[in-house]
């Protein structure tokens, strides 16, 4: 085993204008949250953080739209995202906020560092303001279009379509988001980090010296920015909303929320130190210190380039080993979006899918947009659980643990001699740890929980031939080996989940009575080197003797660790999805324009009537068209109507309807039609009648 170490492990600050959906899940906190808790198993010590990121133009904005205060904003979803977090059993060592006292003081005291060692570039510029609103207009509150990639609604700081984070001033047509005006220019002062200084030395660490342990669509992006050459970046915004800038004369500005965001990792951790009575600066400074930023794509210049420029000007600090980013997510073929509620929200998933949270975590894993995007389906969702958990994993550890419990009461049997084909499931079972090791220590989550269903494939088929429940009868004596070696399988899987299916694996271990080690590790809290904890759980499956339940242990009763999800349920979750894409499409259905206008001549040469539909059939031959017979209270006539698509000809039978009467006759496929039956469309697209359903309305009653 390695020799422990101590570990820095950050996942982004998610930003407070929104809950937690599972896009932010699968791109960063499951990934961190299996990675810091393998790393607590392997007697490591584990200093993971995180919190909210709560300054921002985008916050202020959402304030003003709710006629609330931006702190009201931040406080609401800071409680919901913390819940999320612990529901889902993300193991932070500290989940703090960018709005505590602590982290305040730390970013100021950083900024005043690095402008006391003459480390900014002091400049005045002409930035865009908002005549109406009386304001400077920073980062988001200027919308246009992207120099790069033509996007029409980029953000003054980033493009959301093309990912270049570029400065207001290069946007074409911008527009201010507050009021919509076309911002004029004026002079403001503002502090700059010259990043250009930086670009050989980035160069250096991440282009020559992480060519090949950085992922590909990491290295690419920073490679890329590094080609384009890098511009100093104004670390300070005209803004009331964030950490004030420290320094006299900067009345009414505040660091840029890039700035400071990052920085609360640190205060994050000193929050943690403080309350655990540890030193924060190891962590942040000893060079044996490994620190590891878990994040989405869109976050790799933040943390690739402009924190470690600002952790290298500060010149204490160490530098990130690994910034293992992911891709995004998508919902069933789109883009997750907080604005347009296209997400799975993790407290919502709660309410319909209880107690599961394990089984989110499992499909995010096994889906995890690790190299390239990647899609959440519904129907994946369910597969998974039902082939995967319910039929591999769960099906296993049931069959051991009830025939444990049904042959011996409960108590591990102990076994005859091994033969070829149980020596040979034990060599399998005692390479895993490695194997799965070696993928998680190179971030690659899929592949560890793959080879983790793989152990409870070998068990499941080991059961299925060698078949103890038939054995029972003809070899007592061989039916103990068997059970004594599927045992030691599924007590390996419930260490091994741990990292991955924390929920499970409890529930396992109390089922098979296993005490943790967790506790009994031997952490260093003076952050010095470390002594050798005792041999962790995973040591011990590939150990000597591979044995961690002995004979003679007595173990529980048998639970369901998963159980089937129905269609009914997925149903339901796709019905919410449609109901968003309608509500969506209703809100952005613009209104035709007027048409010319009509005298009241015009109008009235047209005769509207009551009619009442007495038969409906389908026109032979056509797709779309229904031929109807109308009683219009003047006759009983014929009409054609393009409707099939949308209606059954059964059930439109005896519904009253507006029809123009005097519309000149037309033949359609040959048959007369005289006259038009008045349709409009609901927000799904769908026709519906324009219908005076009123009692007591009769056919031939004139509209007008
Ligand atoms: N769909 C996604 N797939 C993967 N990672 C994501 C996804 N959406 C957000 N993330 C990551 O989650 C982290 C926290 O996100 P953040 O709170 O900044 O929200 P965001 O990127 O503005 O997302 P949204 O616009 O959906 O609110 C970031 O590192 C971000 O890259
Ligand atoms: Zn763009």
């Amino acid at each position: 085993m390695e020799s422990p170490k101590r570990l820095t492990i950050t996942a982004a600050l998610p930003y407070t204008n929104g809950p937690i959906h599972i896009g932010h899940l699968a791109g960063v906190y499951v990934p961190a949250d299996i990675y810091a808790r393998f790393m607590r198993l392997q007697g490591h010590d584990v200093a993971f953080v995180c919190g909210s990121d709560e300054h921002g133009v985008p916050i202020t904005i959402k304030a003003k739209k709710e006629g609330v205060t931006p702190q009201d904003v931040v406080d609401k979803y800071h409680a919901i995202i913390k819940k999320s977090f612990e529901e889902f059993g993300v193991s932070f060592n500290n989940y703090s906020r960018t709005s505590a006292k602590v982290h305040h003081e730390t970013a100021s005291q950083f900024f005043r560092n690095l402008y006391d060692a003459g480390k900014f570039i002091e400049e005045s510029s002409q930035q865009f303001y908002d005549e109406k609103a009386e304001q400077f207009l920073a980062d988001r509150f200027v919308v246009g279009t992207c120099p790069k990639c033509g996007f029409e609604e980029s953000y003054g700081d980033q493009c959301e379509k093309c990912g270049t984070s570029h400065n207001a001033n290069d946007l074409i047509n911008p527009k201010s988001a507050i009021t919509g005006a076309t911002p004029t220019l004026k002079e403001t002062r503002h502090w700059f980090l010259p990043l250009d200084q930086y670009e050989s030395w980035l160069k250096e660490w991440i282009l020559e010296g992480h060519k090949r342990d950085w992922k590909s669509n990491v290295y690419g992006q920073v490679k890329s920015w590094i080609d384009d050459g890098l511009r100093p970046r104004a670390v300070t915004r005209d803004l009331d909303w964030g950490i004030p800038v420290p320094v006299e004369g900067a009345e009414g500005k505040v660091l840029y929320v890039w700035f400071d965001a990052p920085i609360g990792y640190i205060s994050s951790t000193k929050e943690w130190a403080e309350r655990e009575g540890k030193d924060w600066e190891p962590y942040w400074k000893d060079e044996s210190t490994k620190m590891v930023h878990f994040i989405g794509k869109d976050n790799i210049v933040f943390h690739c380039i402009i924190f470690p420029a600002m952790l290298k000007a500060e010149g204490s600090y160490i530098l990130p080993e690994n910034v293992p980013a992911n891709e995004f997510l998508n919902l069933e073929g789109q883009k997750l979006s907080t604005s347009k509620n296209w997400a799975v929200w993790l407290h919502e998933y709660l309410e319909d899918f209880p107690g599961q949270q394990d089984v989110l975590r499992y499909v995010l894993t096994a889906n995890a947009p690790e190299t390239k995007d990647n899609d959440f389906t519904w129907k994946d969702f369910q597969a998974r659980n039902n082939n995967e958990l319910v039929a591999i994993f769960g099906n296993f550890i049931n069959r051991v643990v009830v025939l444990t419990n049904k042959y011996y009461d409960g108590i591990v049997p102990k076994p005859n001699d091994f033969n070829e084909v149980d020596q040979q499931v034990i060599a399998e079972l005692k390479a895993y740890p490695a194997v799965i090791a070696s993928s998680i220590e190179r971030y690659r989550f899929r592949e560890a929980q793959g080879e983790l269903m793989n152990v409870a494939r070998l068990g499941n088929k080991y059961l299925a031939d060698e078949e103890p429940w038939k054995l029972i009868k003809t070899d007592e004596e061989r039916v103990k080996t068997v059970m004594y070696v599927a045992l030691q399988i599924a007590s390996a899987l419930a260490s091994m989940s741990e990292p991955f299916l924390p929920f499970t694996s409890e529930t396992l271990k109390t089922m098979l009575d296993i005490t943790t080690s967790e506790g009994n590790a031997t952490i260093s809290t003076s952050g010095t080197i470390l002594e050798t904890p005792e041999a962790s759980e995973w040591a011990k499956i590939s150990g000597d003797s591979s044995e961690i339940l002995p004979p003679g242990h007595r173990i529980g009763k048998a639970e369901l660790l998963f159980s089937k999800i129905e269609d009914e349920q997925i149903q339901k979750q796709l019905g919410k999805l449609e109901a968003t894409k309608a509500a969506n499409k209703a809100e952005n259905q613009k209104a035709d324009p007027q048409k010319e206008i009509a005298t009241f001549e015009d109008f009235s040469k047209m005769d509207l009537r009551v009619g009442t539909i007495v038969e409906a059939d389908k026109m032979p031959k056509a797709n779309k068209l229904l031929v109807l017979k109308v009683n219009t209270g003047l006759d009983v006539r014929t009409i054609v109507s393009g409707i099939a698509q949308h209606f059954k000809p059964e059930d439109i039978v005896g519904k009253k309807v507006t029809v123009l009467v005097n519309l000149a006759p037309r033949k359609l496929r040959g048959v007369e039609s005289e006259g038009m039956i008045l349709m409009t469309e609901n927000t799904e697209g769908k026709l519906v009648f324009v219908n005076p359903d009123e009692e007591g309305v009769k056919p031939g009653t004139v509209i007008s």
